[in-house]
C-alpha cells in the first residue's frame, strides 16, 4: 500500500498495467457482479470436490443417443468396421444407445474437424435425422478438433479416450481404482479445459457469446485459471495418495514374495473371459459379465496345483486397443501385478473374429509396462478361451495360428485340467528333500509344508510331527533347525 502511494504521482508501468486490467475486465459493474457471482459459486463447488467438472464433461455419457464416427486410415474395410463395432460395444457399456455408425476413408484425420469438412455436413444430417445428442469419434481428438466439431454439429462430441475413461469411472470400486481414474480424467481434461463464460455461451447456442463480449470473457478467463490451478492441485494430491497406496501394495507383494507363494497373473483383452477363468481355476465367484471392463480392481485368490502346491491367482483389468495412455500410466500400479508374477496367463477370446489382433494389442501394453518395470517380465502362457463357442474347423485353424497356446473353455470346463497342469509346470518346484521333527508348537511350519511343498511321509510322535517332504529352499532353511539325521 505504502509503495503505491509513494509512486502514484510518477509513472509506474506496473500500476499502468493494473489500471488497464480493470478497464478491460468490466464494461459495467452489473456484468462484473453477475459473472463474479457465477464464478464464485463454481469455485466453491470446486474446492470441495471436482465432481462438478468431471460430471459435466464425462459422466453424462450415460443413457445418451449416440452416432459413431470413425476415420479409416489403413487396413481393410473389415478391420475398420470391427473397430467401430468395438466402439459401439464400449458406448453401450457406458450406457449409451447407438443409433448409427459411419466411417470415412481418409489418408489421415482432418486436423481441424477429424472427418473431412464435407463429411461434417453429412454427419450433421445423420445427427438431425436420428435425433442423436452425442457423436463419438473412434480416436483421440485434439481439443481444437473436439471444439470445432461440436460447433459445427451442435451436439456434444466425445472421443474414444473420454469414452473409455467414462467406463472406468463408472466401474472403479476400490479407493485406489477411483483415484487412478480421477487422475487419468483430470490429465485428459486439463488441456481441454474451457472458460466458464465459453461453456455458458455454448449452452446458450451462441447467443450469450455474441453479446457477452469482454465482460463475460474477462472473468471467464480468470475462472479458467482458477480451474486450472485447482485441477493441478488435485492432480498432485492424487499422485501423492496413489504413491502411498502403491507402497502399501508393494509391501504386500514383498510379503508374498518373502513367503515365496508363487503368483500367477491373468491378463488379456477385455471380455476375453479372465474372471471366468479365475473362477474355473479357483471356484472364486468373481463377477463375470458380458460387458467390457467388468473387472477393474485386481482380485487375488488362492489356487492349488494338481500336486497340491499353493499359489495365488490374480485377475486384472482388461486391455483394449488404443488404451488411453493416461490410463496406461494411471493403472501402472495395478498392472505391476503382472510384472511381479511368476507367470502371466494371457487369455484370448477364441470366438473373436481376429484373436491374433487381441494378442498383439495386449502384448503392446504389456511391453510398455515391461519397459517401465525394468526387470524381466514373467514368462507368458497363452490361453485361448471360449472354444465351446467355435466349430472344429475354426479350432483347428486357431491351433495352427497359435501353436503355443492352451485351448480351454471356462464355461464347459474343457481343457481346464490340462491348463492346471501347464500352470504348475511354470511354478517354482519344491526340490529340496527334508527330514525333520517339527514340534507341535510350530504348527505354522507344517501348514507351509502342506501348502507349498510335496509331502512324502508324515508321522505324529510324542515329540512332534516327523515329516519327510520336498520343499523349496527357503522353507528348507527354516526347517533345518528341526532336521533329523535321516
Ligand atoms: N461361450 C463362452 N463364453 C464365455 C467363456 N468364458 C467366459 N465367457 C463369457 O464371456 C463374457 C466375459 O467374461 P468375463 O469372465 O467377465 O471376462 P473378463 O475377461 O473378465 O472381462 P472384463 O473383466 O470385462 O475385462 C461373459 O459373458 C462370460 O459368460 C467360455 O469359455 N465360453
Ligand atoms: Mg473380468
Amino acid at each position: 500500500m505504502a509503495k503505491s502511494l509513494t509512486f502514484s504521482a510518477d509513472y509506474d508501468p506496473e500500476l499502468d498495467a493494473v489500471d488497464e486490467d480493470i478497464v478491460s475486465a468490466g464494461p459495467s459493474t452489473g456484468e462484473m457482479e453477475r459473472a463474479e457471482r457465477a464464478s464464485l459459486r463454481r469455485v466453491a463447488g470446486l474446492s470441495t470436490e471436482l465432481a462438478d467438472i468431471t460430471e459435466v464433461e464425462y459422466r453424462q455419457l450415460r443413457m445418451e443417443l449416440v452416432v459413431l464416427v470413425g476415420v479409416w486410415t489403413d487396413g481393410d474395410a473389415e478391420q475398420a468396421e470391427a473397430s467401430l463395432a468395438e466402439l459401439g460395444r464400449l458406448a453401450e457399456t457406458a450406457g449409451s444407445q447407438v443409433l448409427e455408425g459411419v466411417i470415412q476413408r481418409r489418408e489421415r484425420p482432418d486436423p481441424a474437424t477429424y472427418v473431412g469438412s464435407g463429411k461434417v455436413r453429412e454427419l450433421r444430417d445423420v445427427v438431425s435425422a436420428t435425433g442423436a445428442d452425442t457423436v463419438i469419434c473412434d480416436g483421440e481428438l485434439s481439443p481444437g478438433q473436439l471444439r470445432q466439431l461440436e460447433e459445427r454439429l451442435k451436439v456434444k462430441v466425445v472421443d474414444r479416450t473420454a469414452l473409455i475413461l467414462d467406463i472406468f469411472a463408472q466401474h472403479a470400486r476400490s479407493r485406489e481404482g477411483k483415484a487412478q481414474v480421477e487422475l487419468a480424467q483430470l490429465q485428459y481434461f486439463l488441456p481441454r479445459l474451457r472458460g466458464w463464460g465459453e461453456a455458458m455461451s455454448r449452452q446458450a447456442g451462441g447467443r450469450a457469446g455474441a453479446n457477452g463480449g469482454v465482460g463475460t470473457r474477462g472473468p471467464g478467463e480468470t475462472k479458467l485459471e482458477i480451474d486450472r490451478r485447482s485441477v493441478h492441485k488435485r492432480i498432485s494430491k492424487l499422485r501423492k495418495e496413489l504413491a502411498a497406496m502403491r507402497t502399501v501394495r508393494s509391501t504386500k507383494r514383498d510379503r508374498r514374495a518373502a513367503n515365496r507363494v508363487p503368483s500367477v497373473a491373468i491378463a488379456g483383452y477385455t471380455n476375453a473371459g479372465k474372471s471366468s477363468l479365475l473362477n474355473a481355476l479357483t471356484e472364486a465367484g468373481v463377477l463375470v459379465e458380458d460387458a467390457l471392463f467388468a473387472t477393474l480392481d485386481p482380485t487375488t485368490r488362492k489356487a492349488v496345483t494338481p500336486d497340491g502346491r499353493g499359489y495365488t491367482l490374480t485377475d486384472t483389468v482388461g486391455f483394449v486397443r488404443h488404451l488411453p495412455h493416461q490410463l496406461v500410466e494411471a493403472f501402472r500400479s495395478t498392472l505391476e501385478e503382472v510384472g511381479g508374477a511368476d507367470l502371466l496367463v494371457h487369455v484370448v477370446d477364441g470366438s473373436d473374429a481376429a484373436p491374433q489382433e487381441q494378442v498383439t494389442a495386449v502384448r503392446e501394453v504389456i511391453g510398455e509396462i515391461g519397459e517401465q518395470h525394468g526387470d524381466s517380465m514373467p514368462p507368458e502362457l497363452l490361453v485361448v478361451n471360449k472354444i465351446d463357442d467355435i466349430d472344429a474347423t475354426r479350432l483347428a485353424e486357431l491351433r495352427h495360428l497359435l501353436p503355443e497356446a492352451q485351448f480351454v473353455s471356462a464355461r464347459s470346463g474343457a481343457g481346464i485340467a490340462e491348463l492346471r497342469e501347464a500352470v504348475a509346470q511354470y511354478l517354482p518346484q519344491p526340490d529340496v528333500l527334508v527330514d525333520a521333527l517339527v514340534p507341535y508348537t510350530r504348527g505354522e511350519l507344517m501348514s507351509r509344508v502342506h501348502a507349498e511343498g510335496e509331502l512324502l511321509e508324515q508321522e505324529h510322535t510324542p515329540e512332534g510331527t516327523r515329516v519327510r517332504a520336498k520343499v523349496r529352499s527357503d522353507l528348507a532353511g527354516v526347517l533345518s533347525e528341526f532336521a533329523t539325521a535321516g
